[in-house]
C-alpha cells in the first residue's frame, strides 16, 4: 500500500455498519477504512455482500425500503448515516458504474453532458470542454470525436463501459464506484478498463467490486473479502494475496470455495 496515502485521512471511515433487507442480515459489523487515491477491491463468493456494501457508500441503498441500516459511514469526516445529507450534492461526489455499460439511449455527447448539466452547466463551449476532457480521460476521444452526435447505443461493449466511466467522470467527483465493471467484456476490453482505473486513480479514489481474484491483485492497493456479511479479513492487497491472516480467506483465493 502507499504509504503517504495512508497517512492521509481516509475517504470513507466504515464503523459496526449493519444493513438488513427485511429480516434478513446482509452486512454484518463491518469496518473499513477506504484510503484517497487508491483502488480497493471488495472481493467474496456470490451473496456475500459486495454489492450491497458498495451501494451503501452513495447510500443508494437506500432506495430500497426493505432496507435498515445501523453503524457509522463517514465520508470526508461526515457521518452520512446520521447526518442530514443532500443526495445530489453526495452523488456529484461519488459516481458509479454498474456491471454492464448502461448508456442512456441519446446520443454520445448527451451521456457525457448529463451530469454536468444537471448540475447547472448551460454553456455550450463549457459542456463542450467537459464532454471532450472526459472522453480523452478514458481514452474514448479519438475513437468518437466524429461521431458524437450518433447513438450511444452504436458503441461496443467495452466502448459503452468506457462512456459510462466518462459519464461518471464529467462531474468531477472524487470517488468512482464500479460494481463489477468487466464482468461482462470480453479480455481486451477488461484490459483497457483495468489501465484505465490504474491511470484514474491519480485522481479519484475508486472501490471496485469483483469476482476475478486475479483483477483483484493487479489492480487494487486494498483488498476487502466479504463472506456472509462479514469482513473477514481487510488488508494491502500483496498481502492479502501472500500471506492471508484468516484460513477462509485463504481457502477463498485458493478456489477452494466460491
Ligand atoms: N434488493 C434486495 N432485497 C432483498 N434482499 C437482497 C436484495 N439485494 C440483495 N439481497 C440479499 O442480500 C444478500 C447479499 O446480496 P449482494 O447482492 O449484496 O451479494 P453479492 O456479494 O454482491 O453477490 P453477487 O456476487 O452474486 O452479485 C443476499 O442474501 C441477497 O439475496
Amino acid at each position: 500500500m502507499n504509504k503517504t496515502a495512508t497517512a492521509v485521512k481516509p475517504v470513507f471511515h466504515v464503523q459496526d455498519m449493519n444493513l438488513w433487507y427485511g429480516n434478513n442480515q446482509a452486512l454484518k459489523n463491518v469496518h473499513l477504512e477506504i484510503p484517497k487515491n487508491e483502488v480497493t477491491a471488495v472481493i467474496g463468493p456470490s451473496g456475500c455482500g459486495k454489492s450491497t456494501f458498495i451501494k451503501t457508500l452513495n447510500l443508494m441503498i437506500k432506495r430500497i425500503p426493505s432496507v435498515k441500516l445501523s453503524g457509522e459511514l463517514h465520508f470526508n469526516g461526515q457521518n452520512i448515516l446520521k447526518d442530514k445529507v443532500d443526495l445530489v450534492n453526495l452523488r456529484k461526489q461519488i459516481g458509479m458504474i454498474f456491471q454492464k455499460g448502461n448508456p442512456f439511449p441519446q446520443s454520445i455527447y448527451d451521456n457525457v453532458a448529463y451530469g454536468p448539466r444537471i448540475h447547472g452547466m448551460k454553456k455550450k463551449k463549457q459542456l463542450d470542454e467537459a464532454v471532450e476532457t472526459s472522453l480523452k480521460q478514458v481514452a474514448l476521444w479519438d475513437e468518437v470525436k466524429d461521431r458524437l452526435n450518433s447513438s450511444a447505443l452504436g458503441l461496443s461493449g467495452g466502448q459503452q463501459q468506457r462512456l459510462c466511466i466518462a459519464r461518471a467522470i464529467a462531474t468531477k467527483p472524487s470517488v468512482v464506484l464500479m460494481d463489477e465493471p468487466t464482468s461482462a467484456l470480453d479480455p481486451v476490453s477488461t484490459l483497457r478498463i483495468e489501465q484505465l482505473i490504474s491511470e484514474l486513480k491519480n485522481q479519484y479514489t475508486i472501490v471496485i467490486v469483483t469476482h476475478n481474484m486475479q483483477q483483484a491483485a493487479r489492480i487494487s492497493d486494498q483488498t476487502a473479502f466479504f463472506l456472509h456479511g462479514e469482513i473477514i479479513e481487510a488488508s494491502d492487497t500483496d498481502s492479502l494475496f501472500s500471506v492471508p491472516s484468516d484460513r477462509r480467506t485463504e481457502d477463498y483465493i485458493s478456489g477452494r470455495f466460491g
